[in-house]
């Protein structure tokens, strides 16, 4: 199967896995990506079975506008019962490298509100150590040098993602070489380094399900 072929298969699962909980009140927390447009599309056939969704982007937004699902702002919902994401990098934990898209803050902070964070991705992502993917750090952009300055004091090699604004209006630093053995810990550490955002270790909070598309079929794990 191409990657392609499992990012399918992974959002139809996430479909399955959410459908029979859905009606007319509920909210659901979308994520950002290929994996996630993906499952944004196979979401449209359920519009009328749910009242509509809180994006991590602009870009998911207006994707599940052009399915005719409505878009609310997070601060005017109540609860959101189901998050449903991609992710960069996932371990045994369900642990998270995520912002590859440079979305992390507005993920994090609606995976924050959500009762269930579901992740979706095919099996190329799942790593028994997270950090061959560079890590993602979003920055307010005068402080990025200071924050490269710091980083690298980490162990880390800081590269600047040239071009990339986020939806915040905030930069991205991608941190290379960067192999993390506590990502727990290291989530805080970098999160109390003045002048970063947000960085792309969903650790404190991981996911609770993990549905991974192998050659197989859909693997649903949980956290071990
Ligand atoms: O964190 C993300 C965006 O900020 C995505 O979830 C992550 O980059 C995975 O993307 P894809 O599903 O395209 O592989």
């Amino acid at each position: 199967m191409t990657q392609d072929e499992l990012k399918d298969a992974v959002a139809a699962a996430a479909i399955d896995e959410i459908a029979p909980f859905l009606d007319r009140d509920t909210v659901l927390g979308i994520g950002t990506g290929s994996t996630a447009n993906r499952f944004i599309d196979r979401l449209a056939a359920l519009r009328d079975d749910f009242q509509g969704a809180v994006a991590s982007s602009e870009a998911s937004a207006e994707r599940l506008r052009g399915h005719g699902i409505e878009v609310f702002e997070l601060n005017s919902v109540g609860s959101v019962p189901f998050y449903i994401d991609g992710a960069d990098e996932v371990n045994a934990h369900l642990h998270m490298i995520k912002g590859g898209g440079a979305a992390l803050t507005r993920e994090k902070i609606v995976a924050a509100c959500a009762e269930k964070f579901i992740c979706i991705a095919d099996a190329s992502k799942r790593v028994e150590r997270l950090g061959d993917f560079p890590l993602p750090v979003e920055v307010i952009p005068m402080a990025r040098s200071y924050v490269a300055r710091e980083l690298v004091k980490l162990g880390a090699d800081p590269v600047y993602r040239e071009g990339v604004v986020t939806d915040n209006g905030n930069q991205i630093i991608d941190c290379f070489e960067f192999m993390i053995d506590d990502p727990v810990a290291m989530e805080a550490r970098l999160d109390a380094i003045v002048g970063v955002v947000t960085n792309g270790l969903f650790a404190a909070r991981g996911a609770d399900v993990l549905l991974l598309g192998t050659e197989s079929g859909v693997e649903r794990h949980t956290p071990a």
